[in-house]
């Protein structure tokens, strides 16, 4: 069989253009753009490039991007108080805290902090319990992303099993949720899951978010799934030459891409939808606070 590659990065382009003529309408009847602050704290090398990205591709699209870094040494009190500070600020409309903070800070109460209707990583318990409930709301970007990249293989996927194996806040719950709003037939896979492979071999769309490289094998794959590798792993690549590094998702791609029916790479696959939809979100964020309607992009 030869899968069909799902390219995130094309889509994500796409989803940026669409956003772009929607900002520039929201712009022209509010008077102003939609306005994204982002907190880096520390030096994490990956952080800064995603944050970077962020701030890039959000003035790029017409939006205001805010940026606000601080140091690794930075006290939780006073990390805590630029949330609120940015909650009472009336140009903010989206804010985020990149993930992960440094040792010694802890990100459960600042998030918990940031306003539902600013929370544009939908990580807040507000926005996890909208999404719980089948509310409309502010959905995390990853999850968000991986979504549309399933509909567009799978656009109707009532009744299909999925697999979704890791369980976290940020990626596998939302996931498993959005897959069971539309109707699948969702299991959560996990570290203490019995025979994993027997249980991903059940699954017509399988989602591996567990941050193992390559720990999804054929084996765990049924002849004609959809596989949607979320996971972002940096390896050793002494092939490339001495201290090189690559990216391997939490799927062995080489092994599975002969068995699948579409299956998203990485890198290019999932991960240039996080921040396509942190775009989309703070349009949303934008548009729910002034109490305008959330119409498609
Ligand atoms: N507050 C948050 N923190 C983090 C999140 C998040 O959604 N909210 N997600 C990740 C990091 N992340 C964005 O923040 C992110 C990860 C990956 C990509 C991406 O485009 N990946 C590329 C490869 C990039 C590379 O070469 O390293 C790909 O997969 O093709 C974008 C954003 C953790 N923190």
């Amino acid at each position: 069989m030869s899968a069909i590659i799902i390219d995130g990065k094309a889509f994500a382009a796409g989803l940026r253009e669409r956003l772009t003529g929607a900002v520039a309408a929201f712009g022209a009847s509010v008077g102003t753009a939609p306005g994204l602050a982002v907190v880096l704290v520390g030096e994490d090398p990956a952080s800064q490039v995603y944050v970077r990205s962020k701030a890039k591709q959000t003035v790029e699209i017409g939006m205001r991007s805010i940026e606000h870094k601080l140091p690794a040494s930075v006290s939780q009190r006073d990390l805590e108080d630029l949330v609120r500070r940015l909650n009472a600020d009336d140009a903010v409309d989206g804010i985020l805290v990149q993930l992960p903070l440094p040792p010694g800070l802890d990100a459960t109460p600042v998030i918990a902090l940031i306003d539902p209707f600013k929370d544009v990583d939908g990580l807040t318990d507000a926005s996890a319990g909208r999404l719980a409930s089948g509310r409309a709301g502010l959905v995390p970007c990853t999850p968000l992303g991986a979504m549309m990249l399933i509909n567009s293989v799978l656009p109707d996927i009532a009744g299909a099993e999925a697999v979704v194996v890791g369980r976290s806040n940020l990626v596998g719950k939302p996931i498993a949720q959005l897959l069971l709003q539309q109707n699948a037939t969702v299991t959560i896979a996990h570290s203490r899951t019995r025979d994993l492979a027997a249980v991903c071999r059940r699954a017509d769309i399988l989602v591996a978010a567990v941050g193992r490289p390559e720990m999804l094998g054929a084996d765990h794959v049924k002849d004609g799934a959809v596989v949607i590798d979320v996971g972002i792993n940096r390896i050793p690549a002494p092939d490339l030459g001495e201290g090189k590094t690559r990216l391997v998702g939490d799927v062995a791609f080489d092994a599975v891409v002969g068995k699948a029916r579409a299956i998203t790479p990485v890198p290019g696959g999932v991960g240039p939808m996080t921040i396509a939809c942190l775009l989309r979100n703070t349009l949303t964020a934008a548009r729910l606070r002034r109490g305008l309607a959330d119409t498609a992009v």
